[in-house]
C-alpha cells in the first residue's frame, strides 16, 4: 500500500547534542528566546505545519529541563532517550514512532538547533520529497567563494562551487528504509552527519528541495543572536509563521 499524504507525515526532533559549540551551563536547545526554549520553536514549526502529524522528541539522557510536553498544536508528542551520535538519537526517534506510522511511510527528521524553519519550506519538502522514489532534504546552495587550506593555513586553491549544496533539515525518508540505512552505517562504523548520507551509502540519490537559509542551524552565538533579530522583527511585523 503506498502512503497517503493526507494522512500528515509523521517527525523526529533530535534534541539529545551536547552543544558543546554553543557552550555555557544549560545545553543550547533549551536555551529562550521571546520566552520559549529554542526545542520549543522547532517543536512548533513542525507540529503547526497542517502536513505533520505526530512527534517523537529525542532527548539527552538524564535529560532534567524538558518540560514533559506531551501534545503540542494539538497533535501527540512523544519523548525517548537519544544516543551518543545525531544519527544514533535518529535511529532512537524511528524505534520510539508508534506501529501506526508504517514502515513505508514518509518521515521527517529535523534538528532542535533549527529554530526558524518556515511553512512554506516544509510543505516543498513534502511535496517534492513524497513524489521521489527515495525522497528529499531541505538544502542551500553554497554562495561563496570557496578555499582549500593547506597545512600552514595558506591557500593552496579555489574550489568550483557548482553543485554544491548545504545540507539543512529536515529530510524526509521512508521510515524502513531510513532504518536500515543507518544500521548499515553503523554496522560499517561510519558516522554519518545526515539521514541522506546514509541513504547515499545504499546507492540512493535524494532529492535536494532549496530551503531558505535563514533555516540555519544554532552552533554558536552569533547564530542565536541571528535568531533573536529575525523572531523580533518577524513578531514586530506579525508574522507568526
Ligand atoms: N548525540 C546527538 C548529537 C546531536 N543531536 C542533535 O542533532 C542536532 C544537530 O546537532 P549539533 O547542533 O550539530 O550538535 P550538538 O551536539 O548539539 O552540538 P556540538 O556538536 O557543538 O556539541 C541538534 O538538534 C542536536 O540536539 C542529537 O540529538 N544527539
Ligand atoms: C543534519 C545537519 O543539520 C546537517 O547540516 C547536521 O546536524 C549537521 O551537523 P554538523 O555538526 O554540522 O555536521
Amino acid at each position: 500500500m503506498s502512503p497517503d499524504p493526507a494522512r500528515g507525515a509523521w517527525a523526529i526532533v533530535v534534541a539529545a547534542g551536547r552543544g558543546s559549540r554553543f557552550g555555557g551551563e544549560l545545553p543550547k536547545q533549551y536555551v529562550e528566546v521571546a520566552g520559549r526554549p529554542l526545542l520549543g520553536h522547532a517543536l512548533d514549526a513542525v507540529l503547526s505545519h497542517p502536513g505533520v502529524r505526530g512527534a517523537v522528541v529525542v532527548l539527552a539522557e538524564g535529560d532534567r529541563h524538558w518540560p514533559g510536553w506531551e501534545r503540542l498544536h494539538d497533535k501527540p508528542l512523544l519523548a525517548c532517550t537519544g544516543g551518543d551520535s545525531r544519527a544514533g538519537s535518529v535511529l532512537a526517534g524511528l524505534l520510539a514512532l508508534p506501529h501506526e506510522v508504517r514502515a513505508d511511510e514518509f518521515v521527517l527528521v529535523h534538528d532542535a538547533a533549527r529554530p526558524n524553519l518556515r511553512h512554506a519550506d516544509l510543505t516543498a519538502l513534502l511535496e517534492r520529497g513524497r513524489a521521489d522514489p527515495v525522497g528529499a532534504i531541505l538544502a542551500a546552495p553554497v554562495r561563496d567563494t570557496l578555499k582549500r587550506a593547506g597545512d600552514d593555513g595558506g591557500i593552496d586553491g579555489t574550489e568550483p562551487r557548482e553543485r554544491l549544496w548545504r545540507a539543512l533539515t529536515p529530510q524526509l525518508f521512508r521510515r524502513l528504509q531510513l532504518t536500515r540505512a543507518l544500521e548499515a552505517a553503523r554496522e560499517a562504523g561510519v558516522e554519518v552527519t545526515d539521514e541522506a548520507m546514509a541513504m547515499e551509502r545504499q546507492g540512493m540519490r535524494p532529492l535536494l528541495v532549496e530551503g531558505d537559509e535563514d533555516n540555519f542551524k544554532i552552533t554558536t552565538a552569533s547564530d542565536l543572536a541571528r535568531f533573536e533579530f529575525i523572531l523580533a522583527r518577524r513578531q514586530a511585523e506579525g508574522d507568526g509563521a
